[in-house]
């Protein structure tokens, strides 16, 4: 199933006929498997910022996991700028890293805690083999996500769960990425720690010109940050439209049940 976007003629990042299927617990000899996906296809252009929102389960993270070659799809391929990175080489693979960046669902959780902000933010740096001044980078992109006022000595254990999304943003941007991808990056932080996170997402993808792809559960994330949603659903993209058009007129009904489960705050107050 090709996505309903066909407009990307030249796509930064393609899905082509991507499969995910998962082994069913069960005795090895008589093992079933479940289909996740099968055949789905996205063209995802490289200034675009789009949101992917679905119920849980629906097959999320591990689109998300093909798309940032962490996983590779039982079937398909995955392209950049039309270079194969799955199945590809190692060379491809490693210039992908360099252009396509993640922002984990749980940084806190995810940045080693003994670690000092600055060693995280200059371990990518290091990995890919950054020729500049890797202290200069560092000061430049905590600066970048309003760090600057926190030591780079100071250990991820030590920072509020806010503070941590930055660093974990502030680590993406260090290697000058064209492509962000966020799984659920405000998932666990407090409403006005996810509208200081949604500002900087919009802030940095603007002044670096660079595309973002956000999986959410909050929808008020995807609007004003991300110009293309999707809906997956059933091992489809059921929606593919600008944000806009399928929040005021959502064509699927698991659209329109998604946006239904949003909670309203009541118009008046009694007594
Ligand atoms: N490695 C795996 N082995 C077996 N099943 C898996 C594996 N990874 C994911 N699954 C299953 O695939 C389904 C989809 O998982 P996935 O994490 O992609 O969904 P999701 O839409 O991101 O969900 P959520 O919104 O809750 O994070 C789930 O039923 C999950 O249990």
């Amino acid at each position: 199933m090709e996505s309903s976007l066909h407009l990307v003629t030249a796509p930064f990042l393609h899905l082509h006929k991507v499969s995910r299927h998962f082994a069913l617990p069960g005795s090895f000899w008589r093992r079933q498997h479940t289909t996740l996906f099968e055949g789905l296809s996205l063209r995802i252009a490289g200034h675009e910022t789009l949101g992917l929102v679905g119920a849980s389960g629906c097959g999320k993270s591990s689109l998300l996991k093909i798309l940032l070659a962490l996983e590779a799809p039982d079937n398909g391929e995955v392209y950049c700028t039309g270079e194969k990175i799955r199945p590809g080489s190692l060379r491809s693979l490693r210039e992908y890293r360099q252009r396509v960046q993640y922002i984990p669902q749980d940084p806190a959780g995810s940045l080693p805690p003994a670690q000092t902000i600055g060693q995280i933010i200059a371990e990518p740096l290091k990995h890919l083999g950054f020729e500049g001044d890797i202290r200069l980078r560092v000061s430049d992109v905590m600066a970048q996500v309003s760090l600057s006022d926190t030591l780079p000595s100071r250990t991820a254990g030590e920072l509020s769960g806010g503070q941590a999304q930055r660093v974990a943003i502030a680590r993406a941007l260090a290697i000058r990425p064209q492509f962000l991808v966020a799984d659920e990056p405000v998932s666990g932080l407090d409403l006005p720690l996810r509208a200081q996170v949604k500002q900087l997402l919009q802030q940095v993808t603007q002044q670096n010109g660079m595309g973002l792809l956000m999986v959410t559960h909050d929808i008020s994330m995807v609007a004003g940050l991300c110009d293309r949603l999707l809906v997956m659903h059933g091992g489809e993209i059921v929606e593919d439209r600008a944000t806009q058009d399928v929040l005021r007129s959502p064509d699927h009904t698991h659209t329109r049940q998604l946006l239904q489960a949003i909670p309203h705050l009541p118009l008046t107050v009694n007594g």
